[in-house]
């Protein structure tokens, strides 16, 4: 079984992975954000790095992918369709040329072709996506405190990261890989609230057995 996650910056993508593997008795994928030598390079100059910085997390993704396709359970903090999105919103505030666009989409296709499973194994079992609203968002990126995130340090992030969740919810909508389901990060918090820990575990549990994965 593979499960994918998929929400904005800082909705708890890490932390659930961990208790969901756990949960599951299965290994957690995780990207390591602060071993990205190209995240604070990219925040301070987007324009320069973002090319850069999508063909770092494109090459950590798919060796994740790739980890994660040779054993028979795991769960991953994000899914590479995100990537993608994530580099076409930057493209689109003039991060990125068209031209890096083509490339990079071109790219994503080849490698995602010479995954070197079975072709069903390729899309997970299920997708969870963490839906979250701009405030509590911040409250999480407060918390964690990664000051290249800091809107306070930084405010071309609040329209960033607008941009970024007015577009999630539209490629929410379309994902159609695998089955999906959301969690409102608003109203559970799975990271400090046990009782709420408990009830998202229970949510995913019971798609995962109408799928007949559990
Ligand atoms: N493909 C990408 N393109 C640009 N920036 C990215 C991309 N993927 C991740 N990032 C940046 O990397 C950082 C980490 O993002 P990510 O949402 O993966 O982890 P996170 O913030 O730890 O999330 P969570 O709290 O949900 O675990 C963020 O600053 C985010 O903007």
């Amino acid at each position: 079984m593979m499960i994918v996650l998929s929400g904005m910056i800082g909705a708890g993508k890490s932390s659930l992975t961990t208790i969901l593997a756990e949960h599951l008795g299965t290994q957690a994928f995780y990207e390591q954000v602060d071993d990205n030598p190209v995240l604070p390079l990219f925040y301070a100059d987007p324009k320069k790095y973002a090319f850069l910085l999508q063909i770092y997390f494109l090459n950590k993704r798919f060796a994740s992918i790739k980890r994660a396709l040779a054993d028979d359970n795991n769960v991953l903090d994000r899914s590479i369709y995100e990537d993608s999105l994530f580099f076409h919103i930057n493209a689109d505030m003039g991060r990125a040329t068209e031209q890096e666009v083509q490339v990079y989409d071109e790219l994503l296709d080849n490698m995602m072709e010479e995954l070197p499973y079975a072709a069903h194994k390729k899309a997970p079992d299920l997708l969870v996506h963490l839906e979250i609203s701009y405030d509590k968002m911040l409250e999480h990126i407060k918390k964690r405190g990664r000051s290249y995130e800091q809107p306070e340090n930084d405010s071309s992030l609040v329209g960033y990261y607008h941009n970024l969740l007015d577009r999630y919810d539209a490629w929410y909508q379309n994902y159609n890989y695998s089955p999906k389901m959301q969690i409102n990060c608003d109203q559970l918090d799975f990271v400090d609230n046990p009782v709420d820990r408990q009830k998202v575990l229970a949510l995913i549990d019971e798609q995962l057995k109408k799928r007949g994965t559990l």
